[in-house]
């Protein structure tokens, strides 16, 4: 049952408390609950009166998504010419799988076996999560039914999962000349049939959460569908923001301290209230959430915490560190076709009929996200030699480069645009998270560290060559006309120091952080929570979300952060129900 008030839920003690109805958090909800004695109640900080046109459309989930994210206060970046930054984060039900681009990339089988390796744990390694993987992905035609043989591996994918994955509903003016270009120009820009197969890369059709009747899977619409939110003993309060977890005394813990009860607030405002779970409390409030409510608990580096006036409980110092989020430049072109997306958003008319279409049939132009492909490359390895490799093996990607038949954002007024943009995805930069006051609903201070790592920034001018070299495929002659904005005058022979300049003034958040409160092995000496998601040295504590990933995988984050929440379900079951 879905609450708005506290003073209308049951007065009953739950077995598990949830913080943050999110990607992560609504997947171990759905879990704990198949058993009917477990009871979980959900404290959700948003809401779920969204508008369900902006929510639910694929194509304007990253037109609209400022409207809907909680915009945090973020340092200035010293990497990127002294702008200021913001990561973006769903602030409603459903969390960031409410607002995002909904790519649906696993990531290399080596990102999850440099997991299994750091945290001692081979149940993180690809072979054993299979079957998280396939608990989640429920594989689904196109919303457009069209023969897509050859566009993806049936083998490795899964029909009974609980959150739907396609491959494009809308062809665009664009996909033949960009597999065109592949042919023509082979090597590194080899067809790749599936990139979800662990190995990724080359060039593949893009998949997405999106349902056959062409609308948005998030984790509120899937994990929490009608026949699930009418459990009994599954409960979600809405616009509860949970401030700390509060200590009592344990006996078994290295701390001295277990974690049962959440406080939190309905209105900022208003009175601070309690909830208790009788077995545990799971942190699932996303990298910026989940470390905020740690430190502001006490749970940090003791000297930091101590140093602004908040008593430390737990002496845990990775708590916000190693924040690590992939840099990510948009690079437009001017095109010679009136065949983009870029009309859509410029004309009223236009945009009324699509919806129409969309409305009426779930099929059309708005069904898919900007593209229909996605590529991913391996820096030349003279970098590797002279940096060392962030990646996690030989078959994991530095770079990405994600094509879109318009302006990445809203159009200017005039002119057909296509975007190639590049990113980094397995970065060596780092960044971090703190906090500066007592007053535990002011906003974190966050420095996401873009570009701070030699690597990084080498990387990225590496990726806007292999762009150019991509379009000096004939098939883009005439198609191409000139380049746009402060891309301009970039060109492939560009001098390190121009493209630096461009980079850094062009480069933002691709809404991927990760990495805040992250796993290690039950030794390590760094880590926040040990290979089964419990917070270290404490009783009672869990986080469950992507904050947890000790290195981000190659790729967009949804993917592995569902993975995640159904293994952790299955060890939070194994562990009590
Ligand atoms: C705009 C955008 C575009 C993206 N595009 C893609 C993409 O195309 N493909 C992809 O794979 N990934 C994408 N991502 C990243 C991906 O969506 C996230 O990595 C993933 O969803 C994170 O899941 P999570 O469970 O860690 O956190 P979230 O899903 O963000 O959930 C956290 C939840 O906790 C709630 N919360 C936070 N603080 C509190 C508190 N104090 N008390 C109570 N509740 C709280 C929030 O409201 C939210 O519902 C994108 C993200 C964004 C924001």
């Amino acid at each position: 049952v879905v609450y708005n008030n506290f003073s209308d839920l049951p007065p009953k003690i739950y077995d598990f408390v949830i913080v943050g109805g999110g990607t992560a958090g609504n997947v171990v909800a759905n879990r704990l609950t198949e058993n009917p004695k477990t009871s979980v109640l959900v404290l959700e900080a948003g809401g779920t009166n969204i508008d369900a046109f902006q929510l639910d459309v694929p194509f304007f989930s990253d037109i609209f998504k400022f409207q809907y994210d909680w915009n945090f206060t973020t340092t200035v970046q010293p990497g990127l010419n002294n702008r200021s930054t913001f990561l973006l984060r769903g602030f409603v039900l459903g969390g960031s799988s409410s607002v995002n681009g909904m790519f649906y990339t696993r990531g290399s089988a080596d990102d999850y076996d440099r997991w299994a390796k750091v945290t001692k744990d081979d149940g993180w390694s690809w072979d054993n999560l299979q079957p998280f993987i396939a608990k989640n992905e429920k594989w689904e035609p196109p919303a457009d039914r069209h023969n897509t043989m050859g566009q993806f591996n049936p083998s490795v994918h899964s029909l009974t999962g609980v959150n739907a994955v396609s491959l494009s509903g809308f062809s665009q003016s664009i996909d033949p000349m960009i597999f065109k270009a592949v042919d023509e120009l082979g090597g590194i820009f080899n067809f790749n049939e599936d990139y979800n197969s662990g190995n990724p890369l080359g060039f593949g059709w893009l998949q997405s959460t999106i349902s056959t009747e062409g609308r948005r899977s998030s984790s509120a619409t899937s994990y929490l569908a009608p026949k699930y939110i009418k459990r009994k003993n599954l409960d979600v309060l809405l616009h509860a923001r949970a401030s700390r977890v509060l200590p009592s005394v344990s006996k078994s813990s290295s701390s001295g301290y277990a974690f049962h009860t959440v406080e939190f607030a309905q209105d900022l405002d208003g009175p601070l209230l309690q909830v208790n779970a009788s077995k545990e409390v799971i942190l699932s409030a996303g990298v910026i959430g989940s470390p905020h409510i740690l430190l502001n608990s006490g749970i940090g580096d003791s000297d930091e915490l101590s140093k602004i006036g908040i008593k430390s409980l737990v002496d845990l110092p990775s708590v916000g560190k190693n924040l690590t989020d992939q840099p990510v430049v948009a690079n437009e072109f001017l095109v010679n076709s009136n065949r983009t997306t870029d009309d859509i958003l410029r004309n009223a008319t236009l945009l009324n009929k699509v919806y129409t279409e969309f409305n009426k049939t779930g099929m059309g132009p708005l069904v898919v996200t900007g593209g229909n492909q996605i590529s991913f490359f391996r820096a030349n390895e003279s970098l590797t030699d002279k940096f060392g490799d962030p990646s996690s093996g030989r078959n994991s990607p530095h770079l990405e480069m994600f094509t879109g038949n318009g302006f990445f954002g809203i159009p200017p007024s005039t002119g057909h645009f296509l975007t190639l943009g590049t990113a980094v995805v397995s970065p060596a930069s780092r960044g971090f998270l703190t906090i500066n006051t007592t007053d535990p609903f002011a906003n974190p201070l966050i420095n996401p560290g873009y570009l701070t790592s030699p690597f990084d920034i080498a990387a990225m001018r590496e990726g806007i060559r292999i762009m150019f070299q991509y379009l000096s495929a004939p098939v883009w002659d005439g198609y191409v006309l000139s380049q746009f904005g402060d891309f301009a005058n970039i060109t492939a022979t560009s001098p390190d120091d121009v493209l630096d300049e461009y980079i850094r003034n062009s480069a933002g958040s691709s809404a991927h952080p990760v990495g805040t409160a992250a796993m290690s092995a039950n030794d390590a000496d760094y880590g926040v929570v040990d290979p089964d998601l419990r917070v270290k040295r404490v009783e009672g504590l869990r986080v469950i979300d992507s904050s947890v990933f000790p290195f981000v995988t190659s790729a967009h984050t949804q993917a592995p952060t569902y993975v995640i929440a159904e293994r952790a379900a299955a060890l939070v079951r194994a562990a009590w129900v």
